[in-house]
């Protein structure tokens, strides 16, 4: 994007100083195709889209842009070149589904600065935000078990037979293909335990990847990752790797935040990621969120100043987070920044 030096040891902290000290990553993707009607109860869940109706995974980017995200996220989450082969694609078609998701997400990106442009005002007066900004687009990569579409994706549990060199093999040529297809970063998203952070933390370095990388946990305790692996030891993998810009903590409820913050930052010096989910519990015999267990967006966005005051630097919104979780979030760090401001001046 151009306006970022490319030595990943600076290339957040650059972006940060340019956002203001916090950066806004987008919501939840598939939850926001869903609310414009697509259907996604489907292996392929969000990448089923790049199929059907590549035009909604752009405007939902725009809508993320639109509410005051500095970073958008591809809909690759469950798009894999194994997922697309069992659908009948050959591998060039797999491939080219795995870079039109950055394409799209890259045109949004066009799209949104043409209107900056058009508008020419920071705050257009239906609350959509217009202000010509640097953003960053970074590819999203799930978990084996995301790709398995099994479960296994919220219990970490891949089973004997799999492998560091087994989760490398899987995710080697999709990982190389994002890379390559113009992302700023890799978001390697909801990372369920400690053998898959390995396998990617290999990965970056063995096929010498040219763009960075963030790894992002989840966890339903609070305390570990929800394989049941030690967070501190996940995050160690993230921390000795140089192309790991970043390391935090998605799709987990609000609740639990401010104390995986505070265990974070015993052991990384890296900017601290961090994009809940709704708090909403998941069935998942059911394949849906259980309605209204979560939070509002009011009580969500009552967190976040608490979470960047203990060292989040990059929040946004997971599954069941919209645009207007995404503009609240805006709206309160852009008070905080321009209050912050005012005591320094
Ligand atoms: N980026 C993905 C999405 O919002 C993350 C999903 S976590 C299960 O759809
Ligand atoms: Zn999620």
């Amino acid at each position: 994007m151009g306006h970022v030096d490319l030595q990943p040891s600076s290339f957040i902290s650059d972006f940060l100083l340019q956002t203001g000290g916090v950066a806004v990553i987008d919501g939840g993707l598939a939850t926001e195709l869903e609310r414009h009607g697509a259907d996604l109860n489907d292996p392929l869940w969000s990448a089923k889209c790049l199929l059907s109706s590549p035009h909604l995974i752009r405007t939902v980017h725009l809508d993320y842009l639109e509410a005051g995200a500095d970073i958008i996220i591809t809909a690759s989450y469950q798009a894999t070149i194994q997922g697309f082969e069992a659908r009948g694609f050959s591998r060039g078609e797999s491939e080219a589904l795995l870079r039109k998701s950055v394409e799209i997400a890259c045109e949004a990106r066009k799209m949104y600065y043409d209107r900056c442009i058009e508008f020419a005002c920071d705050d257009s007066e239906d609350g959509r935000i217009l202000k010509h900004r640097p953003i960053l687009v970074a590819a999203s990569v799930g978990s084996y078990g995301a790709y398995l579409a099994d479960g296994s994706e919220y219990s970490g549990i891949y089973g004997d037979e799999i492998t560091v060199e087994t989760l490398k093999d899987f995710h080697r040529r999709r990982v190389q293909i994002l890379a390559d297809a113009g992302a700023d970063l890799i978001a390697f998203e909801t990372v369920p335990n400690k053998l898959e952070a390995q396998a990617y933390a290999e990965l970056l370095e063995e096929e010498n990847i040219k763009i960075p990388a963030w790894f992002s946990f989840n966890s339903k305790d609070g305390v570990h990752v929800v394989s049941g692996d030690s967070l501190l030891e996940c995050v160690s993998i993230a921390e000795s790797c140089k192309k790991v810009v970043s390391v935090g903590i998605n799709c987990t409820p609000p609740r639990f935040i401010h104390g995986l913050i505070l265990s974070i930052k015993k052991v990384t010096t890296k900017p601290i990621l961090i994009y809940p989910n709704s708090g909403e519990s998941y069935d998942p015999e059911q394949k849906e969120w259980v309605q209204k267990t979560g939070v509002s967006v009011e009580d969500f966005v009552s967190y976040v100043n608490k979470w960047c005051e203990v060292g989040a630097s990059l929040v946004g919104g997971c599954c069941r987070t919209t645009p207007n979780t995404i503009r609240a979030i805006y709206r309160t760090l852009s008070n905080n920044r321009s209050a912050t401001a005012s005591l320094k001046s």
